[in-house]
């Protein structure tokens, strides 16, 4: 593994008890700059408090939001063969053609938003095993999913997106949700690609067999994401913690985007302290899990595709805010009177 930044879990627990925090001077000038805009205080809400942490993260008051990346990993699921899916896992690969041909949703919201867009199949022709009978990844397979994650990051983007394919994610995701926070699988398990009630039913025994089958991995973060995760939940894991060490802000799309980046939660909490939530996904657990992670979506749209869709109509929600913070006059530059 020479030349890649992690050989062991071990390495990667280790960066994680090291991360750089938020400028504390960046967060002051910027929360005092905001007091100081021609509108009323708090005014403008949320983006207020949005455009404050963008700046903390970024060491200015004064931030822009000129090169946004989002980077979307695929995989292929052992368990997509117990009929989880509404799809099958054919999808996955003709998806990653489609987003290289720029035909994919993501596609149109990165473009409207200015994001540059990168696309990372994780070896598609050998799915991870079925969580159900065996760990899905073996160490060193989450370490190479994780480097791929780290790998992607552009050290020059100043706003991250992470975004996922990967037919029967979401019973991944369910079942790394499940393990790390506890309770039962029904509670965790949604309808992904769209299954009616009895394949709902399935899935959730699924997500069951899989948590009775690692019960070493409750709560334990990377262990889940092992046992139970995907190679596109590794890397996006990955992507993440890199863009801690850049001092990137991220921001975090659906249920599967946000299982992953749990695990990194789960080991080290407040390692998801430069992400913003930007949706709420129509995935039946996602207000569940973002409430696990003390996150508050930017938005509320009945999105459930993934791809980072939801999380790139949220960089144009983050653009404006940190415009306003920038951009916007004072009171004394504009000569309007305060109250
Ligand atoms: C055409 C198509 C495009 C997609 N883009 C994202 N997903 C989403 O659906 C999958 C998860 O749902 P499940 O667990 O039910 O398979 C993931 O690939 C996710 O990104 C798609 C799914 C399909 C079918
Ligand atoms: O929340 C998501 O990201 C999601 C939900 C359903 C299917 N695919 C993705």
């Amino acid at each position: 593994m020479t030349g890649l930044p992690f050989s062991s879990l071990a390495a990667v627990r280790a960066a994680l008890a090291d991360l750089p925090g938020p400028d504390a001077g960046a967060l002051a000038a910027a929360t005092a700059r905001n007091a100081d805009l021609t509108k009323p205080p708090q005014a403008l809400g949320r983006l207020e408090d949005a455009a404050i942490w963008y700046a903390g993260w970024r060491g200015t008051d004064r931030p822009v939001i000129d090169a946004p990346q989002v980077v979307i990993f695929a995989g292929n699921h052992g368990v997509a063969a117990r009929g989880v899916s509404a799809f099958p896992a054919d999808v996955t690969a003709q998806m990653v053609a489609n987003f290289k041909a720029g035909g994919a949703a993501v596609n149109q919201l990165a473009r409207t938003f200015g994001a540059r867009l990168d696309v990372h199949p994780l070896q598609l022709d050998r799915p991870t095993a079925d969580f159900t009978t065996a760990p899905a990844m073996t160490e060193d397979e989450l370490c190479a999913a994780i480097c791929a994650g780290w790998q992607a990051v552009d050290s020059g983007a100043d706003l991250l997106v992470t975004g996922e394919m990967g037919i029967g994610n979401t019973t991944s995701a369910a079942a790394v949700a499940a393990s790390l926070f506890g309770g039962a699988a029904e509670g965790w398990t949604g309808r992904g690609t769209g299954l009616d009630d009895a394949a709902l039913q399935r899935k959730a025994e699924v997500v069951a067999e899989g948590l009775a089958r690692h019960p070493q991995a409750a709560g334990a973060g990377l262990e889940a994401l092992r046992c139970l995760g995907g190679r596109e939940l590794g890397a996006m894991a990955g992507a993440i913690l890199r863009a801690r060490q850049l001092s990137i802000p991220v921001i975090l799309d659906g249920f599967i985007c946000c299982a992953a980046a749990a695990a990194l939660e789960a080991e080290r909490p407040g390692a998801l302290d430069h992400a913003i939530a930007g949706h709420m996904s129509a995935e039946a657990a996602h207000g569940r899990l973002l409430g696990a992670l003390g996150k508050t979506p930017l938005l509320d749209l009945d999105m459930r595709l993934g791809e980072g869709s939801g999380a790139a109509l949220a960089i144009g929600v983050l653009k404006g805010a940190v415009n306003c913070l920038s951009g916007m006059a004072t009171f004394a530059e504009a000569g309007v009177s305060g109250a």
